[in-house]
C-alpha cells in the first residue's frame, strides 16, 4: 500500500532503518518517534564524517531548495548529536509524498554517528513542537503527510533480527493478532507520552512501580528504560542476574530462562516477551538486559518492546493504539 517502507534490524537490533527519497535520492534513515527533525548526512560534511556513509548533496536535486538563515541542532538522549542547516525537497517514503518537507543537512554530526555507517540520518515522528530548527521551527514528514493520508496514523511492526515495515496512512490487521487497545496521549512534553505505573513479572501480581510514572514509545532508542523499582523486581526473578555498573546495567547468565515483562499501557497490560530480554551477550556467560533502570523520571519503551507489540501512532485524536504481534 502507499506509505509502506521497510524497517531493516542493524546488528543486535540496535536500530531499525529504512528507505528514504529525497530529491531522487534515496538514504536509510532512523525512524525516531522520539524525536521531532529529519536530518541527514549531507555533501557539507567533512569526508572523515562521511567515509561509508551514503550522504545527500542538495546540488544534485533540482527541487531542493534552501531556508536562508535557518538552522537545526539536536543532542539526543544518548549523547549523540548532529548540527547543520536546512532548505526543503520532496520527501517520499513508500509512495506516502510530501513536496516542501523540510530537510536539515548536518555539517557536524558526533562520532557515534560517524561510526554507525549504516545510519544516514534520522526521521523523526514526534510532535513538530520538539523540531529544533531556528528561527522558523518545522513540521515533522508526519504531521505535513498527515492531511493526505486515508488515515492520519502511522505504524510501526518492527521485529527481533527480522525485516518489518513501517505503513503510513492505515492500521493493516493482518499485522497484529487479537484487539488492538488505543490509549489517550499526553503531548504537553511532545512525546507520544502515556501513563505507565503498573508492571508484573511472568504470571506474578500486577504492582505499581511509581504512582502515575509516564512512559513515551520511542522508536529510536533501542532498550527499555523503565521505573528502577520494575527493573530490580524483575531481576530479582532471574537467577544470578546482578547489576554490573562495569557493563552498565543488570547483566544474566546467557542461558537463563527470562520471564516475560507486563508493563501497563495507560491501564491496559502489555507483554514484552522473556526472549526479547535477552539483548546481547558481554562476556563468555552473560548477556545485557533488554530492559534497564532509567536514570530519568520518564520511562523510555524502546524497540524491545516494539518486538513483542505492534504499535500504531494516530496524529487524528493523538492516540497510540497497540496489540501483540
Ligand atoms: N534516540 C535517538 C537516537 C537514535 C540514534 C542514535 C545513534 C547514535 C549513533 C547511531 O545512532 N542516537 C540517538
Amino acid at each position: 500500500g502507499v506509505g509502506l517502507v521497510t524497517a531493516t534490524p542493524e546488528q543486535n537490533d540496535v536500530e531499525y532503518l529504512s528507505p528514504v527519497d529525497i530529491g531522487g535520492q534515496t538514504l536509510n534513515l532512523d525512524f525516531d518517534s522520539g524525536s521531532s527533525d529529519l536530518w541527514v548526512f549531507s555533501s557539507q560534511l567533512s569526508t572523515a564524517a562521511t567515509t561509508g556513509h551514503t550522504v545527500y548533496d542538495p546540488n544534485k536535486s533540482q527541487s531542493f531548495a534552501l531556508i536562508q538563515g535557518a538552522t537545526f541542532s539536536i543532542s539526543y538522549g544518548d549523547g549523540s548529536g548532529a548540527a547543520g542547516n536546512v532548505g526543503t525537497d520532496t520527501v517520499n517514503l513508500g509512495g506516502a509524498t510530501v513536496t516542501k518537507q523540510a530537510v536539515e543537512l548536518a555539517t557536524a554530526v558526533s562520532q557515534s554517528f560517524v561510526e554507525d555507517t549504516n545510519n544516514n540520518g534520522l526521521l523523526g515522528l514526534a510532535f513538530s513542537k520538539l523540531n529544533t530548527v531556528k528561527p522558523a521551527q518545522q513540521k515533522t514528514f508526519f504531521d505535513n503527510v498527515m492531511p493526505s493520508l486515508a488515515e492520519p496514523v502511522f505504524t510501526a511492526d518492527l521485529k527481533k533480527a527480522a525485516v518489518g515495515s513501517y505503513e503510513f496512512g492505515r492500521v493493516d490487521a493482518a499485522k497484529f493478532t487479537g484487539a488492538m487497545t488505543f490509549v489517550p496521549v499526553n503531548t504537553t512534553q511532545g512525546f507520544w507520552q502515556f501513563t505507565s505505573e503498573k508492571f508484573a513479572v511472568g504470571t506474578g501480581a500486577v504492582q505499581t512501580s511509581v504512582a502515575g510514572s509516564q512512559a513515551i514509545a520511542d522508536t529510536g532508542t533501542t532498550l527499555i528504560l523503565a521505573e528502577p523499582a520494575v527493573a530490580r523486581a524483575y531481576y530479582a526473578q532471574v537467577p544470578n542476574a546482578v547489576n554490573d555498573a562495569q557493563a552498565g546495567g543488570f547483566v544474566f547468565p546467557c542461558n537463563s530462562n527470562l520471564p516475560d515483562l507486563m508493563l501497563d499501557i495507560g491501564g491496559t497490560m502489555a507483554k514484552v516477551s522473556g526472549s526479547d530480554i535477552n539483548f546481547a551477550q558481554v562476556d563468555a556467560q552473560n548477556c545485557f538486559g533488554g530492559m534497564q533502570a532509567t536514570p530519568a523520571n520518564l520511562q523510555i519503551y524502546g524497540d524491545i518492546f516494539f518486538k513483542s507489540n505492534f504499535v500504531a501512532f494516530n496524529g487524528g485524536n493523538s492516540s497510540l493504539g497497540f496489540a501483540p504481534h
